[in-house]
């Protein structure tokens, strides 16, 4: 496989590794200041590209991908607000964007077993649910991506949650994520069920970021062969439901 990777930082590096060891090509790498290289005729020659930039800049490079017919897997958190855009923009061009706010197959187990237990959850309110994420200090958004998506999961399926807020809070229908930056930290996500009598708490923690690399190009061979707005839920789907 072809790959272009765009953002060439802590992720980029370990994505290119993980390509390496899987036997494919790294054509290119764009970083910041060299969008230039992102010339349809240059990119129109990857079977894939992987996107893992900033919030600011992601949305600009998964479009340049899908006008130059390019599938995107893209990784970069904390620009939801135009993720819809993209979406309508791949289905508009035929074209193949993959997007999930976390790669590695432990997280999207997690995913799974939280919807699960909010769903039993549901029945208890006696219950108050709120979440922890600990990440690197170079992080740019808050909540992380997963946080969000481990959020919007337990609002979808328990009744007396309303909404998610970025901080600690006494509000029963509140859902309050606290999100701590320190030293280099890859990544933990904690979800907290608190009662008077006990404590239900489900914990991911990334011991580096290969995880989440090699998650990332088993996303890409996946969208160098499908059209259309992929998750992990179609890559995984068989696997963990
Ligand atoms: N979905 C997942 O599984 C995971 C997602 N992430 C997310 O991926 C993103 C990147 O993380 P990480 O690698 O740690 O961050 P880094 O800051 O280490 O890397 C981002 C790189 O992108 C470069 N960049 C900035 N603007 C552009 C641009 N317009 N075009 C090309 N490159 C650009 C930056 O350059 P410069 O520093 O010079 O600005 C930097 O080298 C974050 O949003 C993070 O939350 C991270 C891990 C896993
Ligand atoms: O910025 C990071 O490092 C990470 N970002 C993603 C997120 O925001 O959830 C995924 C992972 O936690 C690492």
């Amino acid at each position: 496989m072809k790959t272009v990777i765009i953002g060439y930082g802590t992720m980029g590096h370990e994505i290119e590794r993980v390509l390496i060891d899987r036997g494919h090509t790294v054509l290119f790498t764009v970083d910041a200041g060299e969008e230039a290289k992102l010339a349809t005729e240059r990119l129109a020659q990857a079977d894939v590209a992987i996107e893992f930039t900033t919030p600011a800049t992601a949305f600009g490079n998964v479009e340049t991908c899908l006008r130059a017919g390019v599938p995107v897997v893209c990784g970069t958190t904390g620009w939801n607000e135009r993720r819809e855009e993209a979406e309508k923009l791949c289905e508009e061009l035929d074209g193949t964007f993959f997007w999930s706010s976390n790669f590695s197959i432990g997280v999207n187990i997690l995913f799974r077993v939280s919807e699960y237990l909010a769903r039993i959850m549901d029945r208890f309110p006696e219950y108050a649910v709120s979440m922890r994420e600990v990440h690197h200090t170079r992080k740019k958004d808050a909540p992380s991506g997963t946080a969000v998506t481990l959020a919007e999961g337990i609002l979808r399926n328990i009744g007396w949650t309303e909404a998610w807020v970025n901080h600690e809070t006494d509000c029963p229908s509140a859902l309050g994520i606290v999100s701590v930056r320190e030293g280099d930290v890859a990544g933990i996500h904690e979800v907290i069920y608190d009662s008077v009598a006990d404590t239900i708490t489900l914990c991911h923690e990334a011991k580096g970021r290969r995880g989440f690399a090699v998650g990332a190009v088993m996303a890409a061979e996946f969208a160098a062969g499908h059209k259309g707005v992929l998750t992990m839920d179609d890559m995984l789907g068989s696997i963990i439901h």
